[in-house]
């Protein structure tokens, strides 16, 4: 639906105050709503995007592109929502700050706050990023655990409040079993609107296929990451193509493409670490820009992108009930559809059955949490995210 907006309408910001649900926002113009003139002009219905860990690195950059237009376009007002916590709560005000002073012309609405009932109401996109790290000595169960009960909670939280068509992409790692206790615990939302991002892996992979074929990056097509966002993930490069031709006519070294490529596309992100000191934010960003995109503009004819979605009666003979990468295409009306038509060897579908074994291992550790009883976890030896390495 239309409405009629003024372009040049102020930023919306109450002025600076705490309620007793924890909702602190700040302002300008003492709250006053935007007022229309004569030059009005058709804008959008305003969207409504939510964030949590929106003090995070990842967020610090993803704020600024969602503000700019890069993912919706330029005629697309948005609301941003910011979650944080009591000890990030100064820091979302610094980032509020630097978001009203960059004077971007779409971002109406800025609010802040540490209650995910007061930041996810009405949210159309809710971006799940923050989470807690998974520091020296703890185990893999414990931390399934810890993060488990804040998606547990913010599943909740969105299944009360949030648009009835909200879009969910889940960051926070182990971002795929995140998205599945999300899903879960947020029974009156539509189970395919839950995503856990896989992009990032999708664009290392076509960074690494370009770099040994000598082309540029945008002759990678078809590049799907299949299952787990975690060092099982399986980028597939069997159905993948380079200026349209399959990969493997391209790349005729099979044993690169079997290990190099294989294991350097899912331990990228611990290299990364290694290198720098700290997990990939930027790109990350870059990545969940690229997801969102993908699914609020239609695909290129004949190509699709990796998601994490909620399988259930899925062409490839996946287990059910899990939160699974596989390929998309979206007509850009924020919704997709699974690619019918993918090839499979035996390479390929062994590499798929470990990383759904893994998965199902991980929800076996959260059944607390799904409501399925009481927790099991027998998490195989060589489960790690792709930072763990
Ligand atoms: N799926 C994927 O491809 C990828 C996933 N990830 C995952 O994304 C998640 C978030 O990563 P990232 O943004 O780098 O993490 P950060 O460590 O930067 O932020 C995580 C949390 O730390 C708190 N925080 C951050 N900055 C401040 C501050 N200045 N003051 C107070 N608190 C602060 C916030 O929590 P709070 O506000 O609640 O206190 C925030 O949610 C992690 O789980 C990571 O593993 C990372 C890369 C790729
Ligand atoms: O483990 C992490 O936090 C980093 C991560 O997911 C990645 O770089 O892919």
């Amino acid at each position: 639906m239309l409405t009629l907006q003024m372009k040049d309408a102020p930023l919306i910001r109450d002025p600076l105050s705490r309620t007793g649900c924890g909702h602190a926002s700040r302002g300008v113009n003492g709250g006053t709503p935007p007022i229309l003139d004569e030059k009005t002009r058709p804008w959008k219905k305003l969207v409504n995007v939510s964030l949590t860990g929106a003090a995070g690195r990842i967020s610090n950059h993803l704020l600024f592109k969602l503000a700019s237009g890069e993912v919706f376009g330029q005629d697309q007002p948005l609301a941003l929502k910011l979650l944080g916590s009591e000890s990030s709560v100064q820091a979302l005000e610094g980032v509020a700050m630097e978001l009203e002073d960059s004077l971007y012309p779409l971002l109406r609405e800025v609010s802040i706050g540490i209650d995910p009932y007061v930041i996810f109401k009405d949210a159309d996109w809710a971006l799940l990023i923050g989470a807690k790290p998974r520091g020296p000595g703890v185990e893999r169960a414990a931390i399934l655990d810890i993060n488990g009960q804040i998606f547990a909670e913010q599943g909740k939280a969105l299944n009360a409040v949030a648009s009835r068509n909200v879009k969910v992409i889940v960051v926070g790692n182990p971002c795929n079993t995140n998205a599945l206790i999300c899903l879960k615990n947020a029974p009156n939302l539509p189970a395919k609107n839950f995503h856990a991002l896989t992009r990032l892996d999708e664009n290392r992979a076509k960074f690494q296929l370009a770099l040994q074929a000598g082309v540029f990056y945008d002759k990678v097509s078809n590049m799907t990451i299949w299952g787990n966002h975690s060092t099982n993930q399986v980028p597939d490069f069997l159905n993948a193509k380079i200026n349209g031709r399959p990969v493997k006519e391209v790349i005729k070294d099979t044993k690169w493409l079997e290990e190099d490529f294989t294991i350097t596309v899912q331990r990228r992100g611990g290299v990364l670490i290694e290198k720098w000191g700290r997990s990939s934010a930027a790109s990350t960003a870059v990545s969940i820009a690229h997801a969102m995109r993908s699914l609020v503009t239609p695909s290129p004819e004949g190509d699709w992108f990796s998601t994490g979605v909620y399988t259930t009666g899925n062409p490839y003979g996946i287990a059910d009930d899990l939160v699974f990468s596989m390929p998309c295409r979206s007509k850009g009306d924020g919704d997709y559809e699974l690619v019918q038509d993918v090839a499979m060897d035996n390479f390929l579908w062994g590499r798929i059955k470990k990383s759904e074994a893994e998965l199902i291992a991980e929800k076996r550790c959260v059944a607390h949490l799904t409501g399925e009883g009481n927790a099991f976890c027998d998490l195989p030896a060589d489960t790690m995210l792709p930072g763990e390495m």
